[in-house]
């Protein structure tokens, strides 16, 4: 979990991080489901294990994680199952794609129907995390109301959502109709994954406010905590 991450969660959404390791396995995930308010996933470069969705690897040249794939569909079904809400970033998202039941298109550019969604990794930070293109929301759902019809996002990942998990729904989608954003509306919780970076730059992006800031209102009122109550905003 890198500074980019967490960054926002803590100067935007107001929350504090609480890490979880990866590496000790899932014994102990109720343990710190016990401590928190909300769970969030962050992006990483691992594609999660296809096994993991029925599928053969198609991408044997790539990273995996087993170790955080496990953790985190222990967290996701954990969170479900508290009420506490959950944000997806990139491989997040595509997590609780599959923590529901769905898989992944695992080379979105070897689709003849997809545009190519990876960054150039020959360029600097700046320009892989740039806007690449732009998403649009489905109309009537929460999200739209929250960023609009269409915002331009940026784009770093080679695999995506195919089909959905059960009760995932679209809240967006790209130009080549590829699932950008999803939600499961019949969970009382929030519940929100991107494909793309919000977290990138997120204090100079309006968008990436706004999404924050929700995920942090809905841990709040999860903790039954609306009230801002830190001491500088005392007097
Ligand atoms: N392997 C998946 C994961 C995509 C993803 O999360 N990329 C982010 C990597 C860099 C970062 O964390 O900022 C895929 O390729 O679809």
């Amino acid at each position: 979990m890198t500074h980019k991450y967490m960054q926002p969660v803590v100067e935007i959404s107001d929350c504090i991080p609480l890490l979880v390791p990866t590496c000790f396995g899932a014994e102990d995930i109720e343990q710190y489901l016990d401590m928190a308010d909300g769970v969030y996933l962050s992006g990483a470069a691992s594609n999660i294990d296809p096994t993991l969705y029925g599928q053969e690897n198609l991408t044997p040249e790539k990273k995996q994680d087993l170790a955080r794939d496990l953790v985190d569909l222990a967290l996701i079904k954990g969170a479900v199952a508290r009420g506490l809400p959950l944000l997806g970033i990139c491989r997040g998202m595509q997590e609780m794609n599959i923590a529901f039941g769905g898989d992944l298109y695992q080379k979105v550019y070897a689709e003849e129907h997809l545009d190519d969604h990876r960054e150039d990794p020959d360029t600097p930070p700046e320009v892989q995390y740039g806007e690449s293109h732009s998403i649009t929301m489905v109309k009537g759902t929460w999200l739209h109301k929250l960023l609009g019809d269409t915002i331009s996002v940026n784009s770093l990942h080679g695999q995506g959502v195919n089909n959905l998990g059960e009760g995932v729904e679209p809240l967006a989608h790209a130009e080549d109709g590829l699932v950008e954003a999803i939600h499961v509306p019949s969970l009382p919780q929030f519940t929100l994954g991107v494909q793309w970076h919000p977290e990138w730059k997120a204090m100079e992006n309006p968008d990436s406010i706004k999404i924050f800031k929700a995920f942090g209102e809905a841990c709040r009122r999860r903790a039954g905590n609306d009230q801002d109550l830190r001491i500088d905003k005392a007097s």
